[in-house]
């Protein structure tokens, strides 16, 4: 995934697995880190109010800077990770000085995320540092007291010294103050106008107001029409003899490597009334690699999410065998532990396959083809997820036994309600979340088939393509328009009065037919070799589908031996798992494969070894009773 940000944004220090422990630790100044998301669209609409946020603080960087990490780069998994980042966009705080690990202080939830709320919200948290994490270049942001302003009105000072009277609840004062930080030949105070005798003394009437004490001690107020901290700030700045720290920019630690690898992808050309295996199964190693991979543990309702969500993959997903066999590894696993936390790192093992079992195998990176954008941060990862939770609601609608058996079993919202909690618990784009919720909790409960379940969630993403047409996160060569389109679908679109109207029977037909495993398209798909070698042993006779794509229903899933073990069997299974006894199966155990016949011999071997050790041992001890007996001597 690319970055949102790059070299070009003044003030925006692009952090990435390597630097970002280093830029933190023992630093000199505060930080305000955005962990983002390039594929969600909150975080691309924010994108523009980050930027001009860094570059209106630019100035107050030796006491706090502003950062940025992409979590979406798998590079950067690990550490969102290590810092319990999972829901995007995330807002840290890190004091200065800090030698132990942190994860930093969450941006107040309460608090709007625009350019002066966040201003603000930064001054609170350098006043709130204790001491030893305050930035030692961050000037003090007290209000000083009437005797402080007396003394700096009599005393001859060689620099400009400007006093910013307001409300204790105004922060024009300290806005100015670490405007000015940077800047020689002018100190910058701040006071509160509570004592009257003083302000009527100094000829303030109105607050905020600036009083200026000049190098040669004169002094008087500011007149500025409009007393806003830009414009305070800008007329100090503009002051003679006034300027800019020299080697200010040089604290800088400009030396953070920053995200401009440029290589762009190469546009694949595809079929857009294609489903394409490279989208779900991309869709399907991002979600287990890299999203779920930022929970360290999943326990109670995550838990129980996950383990259902996996149940469905298994019983639907449109794909290829090795990928449904290690879906359902990975949910017998979950059924046979009896834990109630599991550490995702476990989990990740298995959908690794680090036990090197043969036949399941999932590909370890993105490859979007359907889901491609012409930008490398537009469309991926949401594209392939709805694509996903579409083909799942449409699966369960053409394959009505598919869930028999399960606790699914006969529930037609079943993919809805699984797909609801996935968003809920799992999904990143937090704000996406809420909105699908919302619509959840509005209507779902109306859907009593699983049919009616497809057309409900094709209805809600056309809802959610509507909102979302013309905001930045469109892709320019995939506009957000209803869905399908005429030269798609002619048949499901009609006029009823002069308006349009979708035909709905016609819609769940298309659906059927564009998210039916039948249809999908090999292109691009992972072509690694255990994928390779599962496609030939899953070659669809008949012709039709690509080949190695699941059939409905009709294969039987070979499980290697051990798992079959290791695993409790569910009842519906025992006989197809007789049909197996005779299958040729192989594990691989330190690089090599044994068969079952293997198996059987190291264990009459074993028995054999066993027996013969007993009958010596017997041999010997009568032996040694006869020695003893014949020879008189007890001590042998
Ligand atoms: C649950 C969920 C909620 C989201 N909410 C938000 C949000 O609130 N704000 C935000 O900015 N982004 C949101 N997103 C992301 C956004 O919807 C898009 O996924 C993202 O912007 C990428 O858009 P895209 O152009 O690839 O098309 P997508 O909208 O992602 O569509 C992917 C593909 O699905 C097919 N498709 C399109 N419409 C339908 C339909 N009605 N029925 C069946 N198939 C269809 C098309 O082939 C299309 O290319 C959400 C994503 C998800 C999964």
């Amino acid at each position: 995934e690319k970055t949102l940000y790059g070299p070009q944004d003044a003030g925006i220090f692009i952090m990435e697995r390597k630097s970002v422990t280093g830029a933190l630790y023992n630093s000199s100044s505060a930080w305000l880190l955005e962990f983002y998301s390039s594929w969600c669209g909150h975080c691309i609409n924010y994108a523009p109010t980050w930027r001009a946020l860094a570059s209106d603080v630019l100035d107050w960087n030796p006491a706090v800077r502003i950062g940025v990490i992409n979590c979406a780069d798998e590079e950067n998994t690990a550490i969102c990770k290590d810092y319990g980042v999972q829901f995007y966009p995330t807002f840290r705080f890190f004091g200065a000085f800090t030698k132990d690990f942190t994860q930093g202080e969450n941006y107040k939830a309460e608090a709007d995320r625009e350019v002066p709320t966040v201003r603000h919200v930064i001054i609170d948290y350098l006043e709130s540092l204790p001491a030893e994490h305050r930035p030692s270049a961050c000037p003090s942001l007290q209000p000083i007291s009437s005797s402080d302003i007396t003394s700096l009105l009599t005393q001859k000072e060689p620099h400009y010294t400007a006093i910013i009277f307001e409300s204790e609840t105004s922060y024009v004062g300290r806005e100015v103050i670490l405007d000015l930080m940077q800047f020689e030949n002018i100190a910058v105070r701040r006071a509160l106008n509570s004592d009257k005798a003083m302000l009527e003394k100094l000829g303030v009437v109105s607050v905020p107001s600036c009083y200026l004490i000049y190098p040669n001690a004169s002094h008087g107020l500011i007149n500025i029409v409009k007393p806003l901290r830009s414009v305070v700030s800008s007329h100090l700045k503009s002051l003679p003899g006034v300027r800019k720290k020299a080697g200010a920019h040089s604290a800088l630690p400009e030396s953070l490597p920053s995200e401009d690898k440029e290589e762009d992808v190469a546009w694949k050309d595809y079929d857009k009334s294609k489903l394409y295996a490279a989208d779900l199964e991309s869709a399907l190693h991002y979600l287990l690699r890299v999203e779920l991979a930022t929970h360290q543990t999943l326990e109670g309702e995550k838990l129980k999410t996950f383990k259902d969500f996996v149940t469905l993959l298994y019983k639907l997903f449109p794909g290829r065998t090795h990928v449904v066999k290690l879906l359902e590894t990975l949910q017998e696993w979950l059924v046979s532990m009896p834990l109630d936390k599991i550490p995702y790192d476990a989990i990740l093992d298995l959908v690794n396959n680090k036990m090197r079992i043969s036949g399941i195998y999932l590909t370890n990176h993105v490859e979007w083809v359907g889901c491609q954008g012409s930008r490398a941060q537009l469309r991926g990862y949401p594209c392939s997820l709805w694509k996903l939770f579409h083909s799942l609601t449409v699966q369960a609608a053409v394959q009505p036994d598919a869930l028999t058996n399960t606790e699914f079993e006969g529930d037609a919202q079943a993919v809805l309600k699984t797909m609801r909690r996935y968003i809920r618990e799992f999904f990143g784009c937090r704000e996406c979340a809420q909105h699908f919720e919302a619509m959840a909790k509005e209507s779902v409960d109306s859907v009593k088939t699983a049919e009616e379940a497809a057309l409900w969630l094709w209805r809600k993403h056309n809802v959610v393509n509507k909102r979302l047409a013309g905001a930045p996160s469109e892709d320019p060569k995939s506009p957000k328009v209803e869905w399908p389109t005429a030269d798609l679908c002619p048949a499901c679109h009609e006029e009823v009065n002069g308006l349009h109207s979708w035909n709905e029977k016609e819609v769940l037909a298309f659906l059927k037919r564009h998210y039916s495993a039948k249809e999908i398209s090999l292109q691009y798909a992972d072509p690694n070799e255990d994928a390779k070698n599962d496609n030939l042993h899953a070659k669809d006779p008949g012709g039709g589908a690509d080949p190695g794509l699941k059939k409905p229903h009709d294969q039987p899933i070979v499980r290697p031996d051990f798992i079959n073990k290791l695993v409790p069997k569910p009842i519906e299974k025992e006989k197809s798992s007789e049909h197996q006894e005779g299958n040729k199966m192989s594990v691989s155990f330190l690089g090599l494969g044994f068969s079952n016949i293997d198996m059987s011999l190291c264990v009459v071997l074993y028995i054999t070894s066993s027996l013969f050790l007993m009958i010596m041992y017997f041999f010997f001890r009568v032996r040694s009773k006869r020695w003893k007996i014949r020879y008189n001597r007890p001590y042998v």
